[in-house]
């Protein structure tokens, strides 16, 4: 325990960058590698695949001792898959680090997550980790959001209200907005909330912290796909095998 970083105190941290923490507007160490005895939130997707392989083939070789916190039924089973110790908010509910992947970065490290439907547990499960960090691919990268990500925002709700929490998004905001339909399964996608999952396809650049806040009080919705102030650092793999790091800007 050397630091005094994210949410919390005490935070365990790894030989890391030194770095200012948004969280705490303070300077901290950023834990990027998972120590011995960290707890690790899993995130959702295609990409965390190969984190958690990698997570897994540390584990064997250092004898690391983590637990893992997942962020979906997915996540779930890769922990179980690879022999991982899984846990949980109850028995854990302040996270080392949480790894997870995005639909789109943009220039301010602010996210589109949920093109898989698991937002919600992930947005929670980041919210408890110390330090929250994304990799994704080098097509997930803009200036603006939108600009790569064309499926729209994803916004978790309440099925009985996927109407009018629809009908307020676009009369305020404009745009479309479209219930996401199952593939291979008649009818929407069931998210593991068993919620529905509303993409709002977005016409031009909103204040994000504004419109996310806006959206978030209609009753009804449970969580949207935007990610604000939450991510310490994206790992971009690039097309020539190299990884570019994006930390978010200092004001
Ligand atoms: O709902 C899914 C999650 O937010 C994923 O982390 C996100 O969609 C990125 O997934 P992928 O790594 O498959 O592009």
């Amino acid at each position: 325990m050397n630091g005094n970083c994210g949410k919390f105190n005490n935070c365990a941290t790894a030989e890391g960058t030194v770095k200012h923490c948004k969280r705490l507007n303070t300077g901290t160490r950023l834990c990027l590698n998972p120590q011995n005895n960290y707890v690790v939130g899993v995130g959702s997707g295609s990409t965390i695949v190969y984190a958690v392989d990698r997570l897994a083939e540390r584990v064997q070789q250092e004898n690391l001792k983590i637990v893992c916190v997942p962020t979906s039924f997915q996540a779930r089973q890769l922990i179980l898959k690879h022999g991982l110790p899984l846990s949980d908010l109850d028995r854990h509910p302040e996270l080392d680090v949480a790894i997870d992947g995005a639909d789109e970065v943009d220039s301010s490290l602010t996210l589109i997550k949920g093109g898989g439907g698991c937002l919600t547990q992930e947005k929670i499960v980041a919210d408890c980790a110390r330090h929250f960090i994304v990799i994704a691919d080098y097509r997930k990268d803009s200036k603006c959001l939108g600009q790569q990500w064309k499926k729209g925002i994803p916004v978790e709700v309440i099925p009985m209200a996927y109407v009018p929490i629809g009908r307020d998004i676009t009369r305020r905001f404009g745009g479309e907005v479209v219930l996401r339909m199952g593939v291979s399964k008649a009818g929407p996608v069931v998210t593991d909330n068993s919620n529905f999952i509303l993409d709002w396809k977005f016409e031009k650049v909103h204040n994000w912290k504004e419109v996310n806040m806006a959206i978030k009080m209609i009753p009804g919705v449970v969580e949207t796909g935007l990610f604000i102030d939450m991510a310490e650092r994206v790992y971009f793999g690039m097309q020539d095998g190299t990884v570019r790091i994006r930390d978010p800007p200092i004001h």
